[in-house]
């Protein structure tokens, strides 16, 4: 099936997983709904889970037990190419490719016009560090191209989920610390991507986890609290315990 116009609701039934057939779950009958244009985080300790969990939307890995389902239909019954264009992903590690950063933020849409290019560049922050390299927007990267910081990779990236324009986001958080300036244009960025679309944030800043609009907290018993920051504290459980340790400095 083909999906036309996507809402973005997702909801994991009853979900188990595991790599491979004789190895031990990652997770096991995991239920989880979010509705369209929530944005949630999920938070967790180290190899919980978390990135294998949010692979099972685009089915880089199937389910092993259980149904996926957006909108209500199985994601296996879904086109695997439609599918693909309705999840954009913005990871730790940006993949660029030698060519110019046109042709690298055309990649999330490939029969996109210039003036698209330079619209979606505008919306990620990356606009303006563009137009100060040698060649603006025909710079080439790569070895023997212009050499980018961390955070105007991060930007083109996001640029290219702006062309692609999708109703489903997932965001894997940089652990490795950006430079203040640079996350505080990222964060900014990301905000705006974020709007109007399903997000799942794998979420390591406090800042992205206190705007989410439900937290949920993994761990190998599974998703055990959810709720806001806020309900969460509160609750004085798994979620305050990780969040005084992780945090304990920024706070
Ligand atoms: N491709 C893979 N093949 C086999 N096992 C894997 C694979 N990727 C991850 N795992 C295992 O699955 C478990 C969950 O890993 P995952 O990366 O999803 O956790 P995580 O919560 O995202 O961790 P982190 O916060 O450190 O990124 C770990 O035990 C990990 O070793």
């Amino acid at each position: 099936m083909t999906l036309q116009e996507i809402h973005g609701e997702l909801e994991f039934k009853h979900v188990s997983f595991r790599y491979e057939e004789h190895s031990k779950d990652v997770f096991t009958n995991l239920s989880l709904r979010v509705e369209p244009g929530k944005y949630i985080a999920l938070i967790g300790p180290s190899g919980v889970g978390k990135t294998s969990l949010c692979s099972l939307i685009p089915r880089f890995y199937d389910v092993t037990e259980g149904e996926l389902l957006i909108d209500g239909i199985n994601v296996r019954d879904i086109d695997l190419q439609s599918l693909r264009k309705a999840i954009g992903i913005v990871q730790q590690d940006v993949y660029l490719f030698a060519g110019t950063v046109m042709e690298n933020i055309r990649y999330g849409y490939l029969s996109a016009s210039d003036e698209e290019i330079i619209a979606a560049a505008k919306h990620a922050n990356a606009h303006e560090f563009i137009m100060s390299l040698p060649n603006g927007y025909h710079s080439e990267i790569g070895q023997r191209g212009v050499r980018l910081s961390g955070g105007q990779k991060q930007r083109l990236s996001i640029a290219r989920v702006f062309l692609k324009n999708p109703p489903i986001l997932i965001l894997d958080e940089a652990t490795s610390s950006l430079d203040n300036e640079s996350e505080s244009i990222v964060k900014e960025s990301i905000e705006m991507l974020a709007k109007r679309r399903t997000t799942i944030v794998i979420a390591h800043r406090l800042s992205t986890i206190r705007n989410a609009e439900r937290i949920l907290v993994l761990t190998e018993n599974g998703i055990v609290e959810q709720g806001t920051h806020d309900t969460l504290l509160k609750h004085a459980g798994t979620y305050a315990k990780l969040y005084a340790k992780q945090f304990d400095l920024q706070v």
